[in-house]
């Protein structure tokens, strides 16, 4: 019976998607429609296929398959988001390289939000997805529930993201940063939110053990608040059902108010509750000692969910926004450093008498520099929050520099470890292929993100002081091309950086590869759903 549902559903999209294609008004709507028709048609003959084999689903053991393919996921979104990454790196550095021919598609303008959410919404999402999957089951000691929904997550998600990227490329954009995506796709992410809300709280209402640990609690608030976000930030109206452009619900000051109350919190629980969650599980994982403190990580996460919220305007400095919101914001950033040094300290500590591990095993040690990270851009971000310091900091390089060095330095090489620590548990393998190797990614990664940081401090105090640079007749003394001419050395260092990073991306994809292809295997580590650990 529910067989027959699904092949009914996946029929109508099919071709409800087809005659989308035929009436479509832009070429990015109708590619997507296109995407959509063959991804549904896939599913019908699937389903189509393998109807009637009983599923034999074993509640006692863990559902790992998901999870490998999140891994899988996430390191192919990574080595693309890297990729992409050099490339308009470079376009910065070498404007040549907006090759004519591909003007439209692949010139920095189209290329830089596909940068952006192939790192944070592909590699970054994926991560957590997967992650997440992974934590629930074994600190609930049950399976994960609502059967193959994991799977339509996990599909869903990645049809998302194609949907978007393709989008993009063809010129479909809301022009939001982060919030690029058009209204079709918002309405399909916000399906497929649901269903891993319901993945996830499912996990956690069957779980037999009777405490939730605190990696679940930062987990979930991420999942809460992403679909808050999500669906205020994206209220539009399409123009016609036929084409990707739409309308927004605000306007003006009330629009960038809400699309920076968005993008603030898509770091602070996207980039930031959601990799906490990793840290609490894999670091005192992979450290092999308890948490720190139980009662900081209580203090903290509440603190930290509540100041995030607040902290918006501070991307709206001097703006048209009233000075009291932009007053607020900043004061509710520098608050929120206190919260995020309290994660950072426990994430730490968590490694006292364990120390000795870094010299040893280069995953601990990525860990380790990833909560440094996190630690030097959650001081630099309130500090950059002060109006004197952002009347310096603000457009300039400097904003990028303190993104990557939370990006580069604890979003991924957080990831980065957890993947080391995944891959030789869910395919049962004795262990890392080659330990050397992790150590080659380490310092290709740790070097990339020091040039990256400190070429673009470099650029940024130099812009943020050479606009500012007035004559003794109060008149400005260098053009904009000046100071563009003057970052040309720093972008090409940046870019250098940015190479180190993607080969230490490559090394790690290939390590894992053959992780999996070559390490001998040992029995099923890890996989029955009992005890909790
Ligand atoms: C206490 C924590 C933090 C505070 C108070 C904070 C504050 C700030 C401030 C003031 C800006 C500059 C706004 C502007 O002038 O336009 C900024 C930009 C940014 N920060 Fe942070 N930051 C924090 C942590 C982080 C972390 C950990 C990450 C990444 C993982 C991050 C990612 C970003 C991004 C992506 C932007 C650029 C937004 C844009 O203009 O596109 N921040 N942050
Ligand atoms: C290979 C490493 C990377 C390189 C070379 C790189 C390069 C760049 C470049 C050139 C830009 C555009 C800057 C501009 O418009 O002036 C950018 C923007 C951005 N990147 Fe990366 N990136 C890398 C990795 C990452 C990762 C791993 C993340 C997130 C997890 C990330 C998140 C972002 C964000 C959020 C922005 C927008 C910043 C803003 O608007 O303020 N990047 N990146
Ligand atoms: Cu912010």
């Amino acid at each position: 019976m529910w067989d027959y549902i699904k092949l009914i559903a996946f029929g109508l999209v099919a071709v409800l998607a087809a005659i989308a294609a035929g009436y479509g008004r832009d070429f990015a709507y109708q590619v997507n429609a296109v995407q959509v028709m063959l991804a549904s048609a896939f599913m019908f003959i699937w389903v189509l296929r393998t109807m009637g084999t009983p599923q034999i689903v074993r509640e006692d053991r863990y559902f790992d398959s998901v999870i490998r393919a999140g891994v899988i996921a996430t390191t192919f979104w990574g080595v693309v988001g890297f990729l992409v990454a050099v490339l308009i790196a470079f376009q910065l550095a070498y404007p040549a390289l907006n090759v004519e021919a591909a003007q439209g598609y692949l010139n920095f303008g189209r290329l830089r939000p596909l940068h952006t959410s192939a790192v944070i919404f592909a590699f970054g999402g994926n991560a957590l997805i997967a992650s997440s999957f992974y934590v629930v089951q074994r600190t609930s000691a049950a399976r994960l529930w609502g059967g193959n929904l994991a799977w339509f997550v996990f599909w869903g998600y990645n049809l998302f993201i194609v949907l978007a990227a393709s989008g993009y490329l063809l010129g479909a954009t809301q022009s939001k940063e982060y919030a690029e995506p058009e209204w079709y796709v918002d309405i399909w992410l916000t399906v497929v939110w649901v269903a891993y809300l319901a993945v996830f709280l499912g996990t956690i209402f069957k779980r037999r053990e009777p405490h939730i640990y605190v990696a679940n609690w930062f987990y979930l608030s991420f999942i809460v608040t992403i679909a808050m976000l999500h669906i205020v930030n994206n209220l539009a109206v399409p123009v016609s059902l036929f084409g990707s452009k739409s309308s927004q619900l605000f306007a003006g000051v009330q629009d960038a108010m809400t699309q920076w109350w968005y993008g603030h919190n898509a770091v602070g629980f996207f980039l930031t509750a959601g990799f906490l969650g990793m840290m609490y599980y894999f670091v005192p994982k992979q450290a092999e000692r308890p948490v720190y403190s139980y009662k900081l990580s209580i203090v903290h996460f509440w603190a930290l969910i509540f100041l995030y919220i607040w902290a918006g305007p501070h991307h709206l400095h001097y703006t048209a926004l009233p000075d009291w919101a932009s007053t607020l914001g900043m004061v509710f950033s520098i608050i929120l450093w206190m919260p995020s040094w309290g994660g950072m300290i426990n994430g730490l500590m968590t490694l006292s008498g364990a120390w000795d591990k870094l010299r040893t095993d280069p995953v601990i040690r990525m860990m380790v520099v990833s909560i440094g990270f996190y630690g030097m851009s959650t001081f630099e971000g309130p500090m950059m929050s002060i109006k004197a310091v952002n009347s310096l900091s603000h457009y300039t390089d400097w904003t990028i520099g303190h993104v990557h060095s939370g990006a580069l330095g604890w979003n991924g090489m957080i990831t980065f470890g957890v993947l080391y620590f995944l891959v030789p548990r869910l395919w049962s393998r004795e262990g890392l292929y080659s330990l050397k190797l992790v150590s080659w990614h380490f310092w290709l990664a740790t070097i990339g993100i020091v040039l990256y940081a400190a070429s673009m401090w470099v650029a940024g105090i130099m812009q943020g002081l050479m606009w500012r640079e007035v004559d003794s007749q109060g008149f400005l003394v260098n053009a904009f091309a000046d100071t563009v001419a003057a970052v040309h050395p720093m972008y090409v260092v940046r870019a250098l950086g940015g190479v180190l990073y993607l080969l230490g991306g490559l090394i790690m994809a290939y390590n894992l590869w053959m992780t999996v292809a070559r390490t001998p295997r040992v029995e099923a580590r890890s996989v029955s759903a009992m005890p909790a650990e």
